[in-house]
């Protein structure tokens, strides 16, 4: 069955035309240069949005006057595309993007991170790796088969969130729960989260696709010291200030356990294997023996440290008021990324135990536990699904291997409609464009977008 509608859903021929090509790029810098940037929960720039919701109109004419294509604004920006396919005996799938981009000051940017400029064959701006690649490219993709008189056989879904970048409350978590309402289950979901891996491993040269099957949890901790305020003059051995600093010093230099041997990443690696020359190969093939090593290994990259654990990272810190008074608090807030193999509770209590100071108080401003591994055995219908189309669209790929993903993904809030959730976006990733990602100097290059849309 998975054979037969790979075939036929590759009948429809995925050239383009020169015409085609200049549209589909200049579509995604007029998206770029809408700054529908969110700010903080409840805090996005609406005029943006709304302009996003008629851009897409423009652009895309030919999806909003298809008759078997439904199209609904949901969280007053968040748009819901329910696509009916021929055989309704086929469960439908979902395809996930977001529209909202992080904010982006013009420090430090090559070209104004709002202008969608072209360089040297790269596209420049906040949102093209994440995600506005991904939501014009659905959407492209979609346009050009209605073009070439597409008519899907199993329906799908697509659902662009307004809020991703803010927690997904008001976007996507509405959206999941109408199709909830109306009874609607799902065969799979795919959404952003991982890519073509190129040169994130120093001995692998060949690029591999990862798709990510779980998803790490968050909590947010805030910690809190109280002290007596007074004169600066005669102060006490230690202030709130210098409390709170020493414990969050203690857990910045004690690491989270490294859970490598409890998650999915021996798999990963156990896949991995046949890509590597002499000993890699050996080394990943015989985890049961060398698995301490590689452990070891991972924790000196950032990157593959987040893969080994929960990590902790201490965003924000605020206190004092005055220079000659005695601060009365002081607040600090860490942010863990919680590995697949552990849960809120248990990084709470190892926060405390590592902080040990009963000064120090707690507060969970937010908490995601991490989420289920999806299914991705031979029979399970999106993991094959996708990695079938990704060894088509891409042939020079060698290798799809499960993963986890590192960040969080409006993904999360679908758990109730299916299983089978899937973070993936088909472009080639360097550790450089990772830095773009929510950093400077965002930018896909132009090839790589059109790959994209095939
Ligand atoms: C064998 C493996 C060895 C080496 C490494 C290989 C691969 C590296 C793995 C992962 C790195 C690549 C990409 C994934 C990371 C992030 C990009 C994708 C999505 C970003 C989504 C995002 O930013 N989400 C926000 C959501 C949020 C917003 C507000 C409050 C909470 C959450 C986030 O997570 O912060
Ligand atoms: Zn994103
Ligand atoms: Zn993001």
């Amino acid at each position: 069955l998975r054979d037969a509608e790979h075939r036929r859903a590759s009948r429809i021929p995925s050239q383009f035309s020169q015409e085609e090509s200049v549209t589909m790029k200049e579509s995604l810098k007029g998206a770029i240069q809408i700054p529908t940037v969110s700010f903080n929960p409840g805090e996005f720039n609406t005029t943006a949005l709304a302009e996003f919701g008629e851009y897409m109109h423009r652009v895309f004419p030919t999806v909003f006057r298809t008759s078997f294509i439904r199209h609904e604004v949901v969280g007053e920006y968040s748009h819901l595309f329910t696509v009916q396919g021929s055989d309704p005996s086929l469960q439908p799938y979902m395809l996930l993007a977001h529209i909202d981009v992080v904010p982006a000051p013009d420090q430090g940017w090559e070209v104004p991170p709002f202008s969608g400029l072209e360089r040297d064959g790269f596209i420049y701006g906040r949102g093209t790796l994440d995600n506005k690649n991904s939501v014009m490219a659905i959407l492209q993709a979609l346009e050009l088969l209605l073009i070439r008189n597409y008519i899907p056989r199993r329906s799908f879904f697509i659902a662009l969130g307004h809020d991703e970048e803010v927690s997904g409350a008001h976007g996507a978590q509405k959206i999941s729960a109408l199709l909830q309402a109306r009874g609607v289950q799902v065969a799979f979901v795919v959404d952003e989260g991982s890519f073509i891996m190129d040169g994130f491993i120093p001995s692998l040269k060949k690029p591999f696709a990862m798709v990510s099957v779980s998803e790490k949890g968050s909590l947010d901790l805030m910690m809190e010291v109280n002290s007596t305020p007074g004169h600066s003059s005669a102060p006490p051995k230690e202030t709130s200030i210098g409390i709170l600093a020493a414990a969050v010093s203690r857990l910045e230099q004690t690491p989270m356990p490294n859970m490598f041997g409890s998650g999915l990443l021996k798999i990963t690696l156990q896949q991995l294997a046949k890509e590597f020359s002499f000993p890699v190969n050996v080394i990943f093939n015989n985890l049961w023996l060398f698995w301490p090593i590689v452990s070891r290994l991972m924790e000196r990259d950032n990157i593959s440290n987040a893969l080994v654990r929960t990590t902790t990272a201490v965003t924000m810190f605020n206190a004092g008021i005055k220079v000659n008074v005695i601060p009365p608090v002081a607040r600090a807030t860490v942010n863990f990324r919680i590995h697949p193999a552990q849960t809120v509770q248990e990084v709470i209590k190892l926060a405390k135990d590592i902080v040990v100071d009963d000064r120090v108080q707690y507060h969970v401003l937010e908490a995601v536990e991490p989420l289920p591994v999806s299914p991705f055995d031979d029979r399970a219908l999106g993991y094959q699904l996708i990695r079938q189309t990704i060894e088509s669209v891409f042939p020079e790929i060698s290798i799809v291997v499960p993963g986890t993903c590192i960040a969080q993904t409006d993904s999360r809030h679908y758990t109730n409609l299916t299983t089978g959730i899937y973070r993936f976006n088909p472009i080639y990733l360097t550790p450089q464009d990772f830095s773009g990602i929510h950093g400077i100097n965002e930018r896909i290059s132009v090839q790589a977008y059109e790959m994209q849309n095939r």
